[in-house]
């Protein structure tokens, strides 16, 4: 953490990390995977040099390396970065690279959980780089530090953070059954819990009974926090996740459809069998992967 930090303060010690560290490839926010086991992706870690040679046969003079942005460090100690390759022919690179450039929103779903954590922390912050390039206060160029963990205005001292979109998510429960819904952009069949982002000013607490208030009409109580996640959709969302209850009597859904397409309260017999109707669909769409790859 405290090396992290340093590489982030540091501009000559952050240029001599990448020339030692990992990078990982996007082109247009879209990350470069690779094909492991049958069904199974993972990310593409490439060397310094490496990046390098698939820039010069790409037809790029490698200048573009400096553009990297620093994402972590590896169990080994190794500082990760990421690159948008943009301007590159995204087929020429990924033939070079043995890859494929698969969008987020299906990446974020096929890699391990780490992967995908750190593969959405880049495509995060690399979009925050491509629409922060001006200040919106002056209208002037902003300049990244070499870490790219800041921008700071060209004709002022205003000085800009990667931003994330507070949202919370919330299990409600009635004592037996949980509260579930569905947007009408969901796939068929896909319920979740309710989950909304939140307002300036507000407290956990406060937008949990907000958002349950506003999409299914109820109050709720004994709002427990659970746990937290990045989540990169629509995108750099902090996803605060939460348990909370309504007394039975009070049960009754008030669904506002321009919201929700459909919100119900579920048994927990009825999500376990969805649970393991789910788990046999994936075991089938793993084997029929297996297969096509034959
Ligand atoms: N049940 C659900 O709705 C689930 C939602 N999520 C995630 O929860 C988050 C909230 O999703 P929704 O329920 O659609 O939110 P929501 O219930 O707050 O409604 C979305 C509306 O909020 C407004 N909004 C306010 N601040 C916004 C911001 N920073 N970015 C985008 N829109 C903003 C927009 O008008 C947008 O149409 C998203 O990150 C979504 O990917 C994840 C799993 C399930
Ligand atoms: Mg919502």
């Amino acid at each position: 953490m405290r090396y992290l930090n340093m590489l982030k303060e540091n501009d000559a010690a952050c240029v001599s990390a990448l020339q030692n560290g990992h990078i990982f490839l996007f082109h247009h926010l879209i990350p470069l995977l690779q094909r492991s086991d049958p069904g199974t992706f993972r990310s593409v870690a490439l060397s310094y040099s490496e990046v390098q040679s698939v820039l010069h046969r790409s037809g790029s003079d490698g200048s573009l390396l400096k553009e990297s942005i620093l994402i972590g460090c590896s169990e080994q100690n190794q500082a990760q970065f990421c690159l948008d390759v943009g301007e590159l022919d995204p087929a020429a690179v990924a033939k070079e690279c043995k890859g494929t450039f698969i969008d987020l929103r299906k990446a974020f779903f096929l890699l391990a959980g780490a992967e995908a954590h750190l593969v959405a922390k880049a495509q995060a912050l690399l979009r925050w780089h491509q629409i922060n390039r001006f200040s919106g206060a002056t209208g002037q160029l902003t300049h990244r530090n070499q870490a790219g963990s800041q921008r700071v205005c060209s004709s002022s001292s205003i000085v800009y953070y990667p931003k994330m979109s507070p949202v919370v998510i919330v299990l409600v429960s009635d004592g037996k059954r949980c509260l579930l819904g569905r947007q009408s952009s969901f796939p068929i069949g896909l319920y979740s819990a309710l989950a909304g982002f939140c307002d300036m000013g507000e407290t956990l607490e406060e937008a949990v009974s907000r958002e349950v208030a506003e999409e299914v009409g109820l109050e709720v109580q004994n709002i427990i926090y659970s746990s937290s996640q990045h989540w990169p959709f629509p995108h750099s969302s902090f996803m605060l996740a939460c348990h909370a209850t309504v007394s039975s009597a009070h049960s009754q859904l008030n669904v506002d459809h321009l919201e929700l397409e459909d919100a119900r309260w579920f048994t927990e017999e009825e999500i376990t069998c969805a649970l393991q109707v789910y788990q046999q669909h994936s075991e089938r769409q793993m084997e029929a992967s297996r297969y096509t790859q034959r």
